[in-house]
């Protein structure tokens, strides 16, 4: 049985996550974390413990499901790698110098972690898809699209794509040189100098597009998570696998 601790379980996606560990045979949740005063809609249990200071958080477990800020994750990957708690982070906001520093961290414990900025298996695929294209098509915008909930631009799923694709073009100003922003932000943010567009609007969940463009052709990648449990398997996987390991990886493919 994997014992696991969730924090952020009281969040949109902790529920769902709740919900997963709560349903599968090989998983016992011993612990939540979250808000002061929070409550779920899901029922807990009785046997489970429910914390809201970090500091007090001292059970047995083996896994540690984080769902909460981006203000937040750094501080509780750090403190469940302290504790020999193998992470299992989809919590956006990482910075490069952080997960280094978490890398380091599980590295010298030899403890299994995963860093994944998106779960579903579509937003997988549409991230090694746009990075093959890249090769030959260099010239990409990306667009996200999310629930006007969400606290952080650009999505950790554009950012990581946008990384990828950096890894196999050459660095280069896209458009035209002369161009002007008649209205500030309008050609979007960029990474590398990949434009990255973030869409919030109710009713979306979490959806992304990556155009390509070249002469006289073009090729649109994109994925929809119409739902949140869509997210759920490749977290169970992860809970699955992530106590056999001892390295903290980045990018559910790695673990698949
Ligand atoms: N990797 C993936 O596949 C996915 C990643 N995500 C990411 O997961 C994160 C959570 O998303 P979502 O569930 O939609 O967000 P929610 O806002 O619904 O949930 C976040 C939860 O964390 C709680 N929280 C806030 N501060 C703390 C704290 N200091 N300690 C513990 N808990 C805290 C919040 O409480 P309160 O509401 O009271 O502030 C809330 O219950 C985001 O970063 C999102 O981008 C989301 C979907 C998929
Ligand atoms: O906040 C969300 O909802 C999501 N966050 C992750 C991200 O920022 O990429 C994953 C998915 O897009 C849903």
């Amino acid at each position: 049985m994997t014992k696991v601790i969730i924090a952020g379980y009281a969040g949109k996606m902790g529920q769902n996550t709740v919900k997963m560990v709560q349903d599968h045979n090989g998983f016992e949740l011993v612990a939540v974390y979250g808000q002061p005063g929070q409550v779920s809609k899901i029922e807990l249990g009785s046997k489970i413990q429910i914390f809201d200071d970090l500091n007090q958080i001292n059970v047995d477990a083996d896994v540690w499901i984080d769902f909460t800020v981006p203000t937040m994750v750094f501080e509780n990957t750090k403190f469940a790698i302290e504790h020999n708690y193998s992470p299992v982070v989809g919590t956006t906001g990482l910075k490069d110098d952080q997960i280094k520093e978490l890398q380091t961290m599980a590295a010298a414990k030899k403890l299994g972690g995963l860093i994944a900025p998106n779960f579903g298996i579509s937003a997988v695929l549409l991230m090694q898809f746009a990075q093959q294209a890249a090769k030959y098509m260099p010239d990409v915008e990306i667009i996200e699209m999310h629930h006007d909930q969400k606290l952080d631009a650009p999505s950790g799923t554009a950012l990581n794509t946008a990384k990828l694709i950096s890894q196999v073009r050459p660095s280069h100003h896209q458009g035209n040189p002369d161009e002007k922003e008649t209205i500030a932000g309008v050609r979007g943010g960029e990474y590398d100098g990949i434009p990255i567009h973030a869409v919030r609007l109710p009713g979306l969940i979490a959806h992304e597009q990556v155009m390509f463009g070249a002469t006289g052709e073009g090729l649109t990648i994109r994925q929809d998570s119409f739902d949140r449990i869509s997210f759920m398997s490749g977290v169970a996987v992860a809970v699955e696998k992530i106590t056999n390991e001892n390295e903290l990886f980045v990018g559910l493919e790695n673990i698949l």
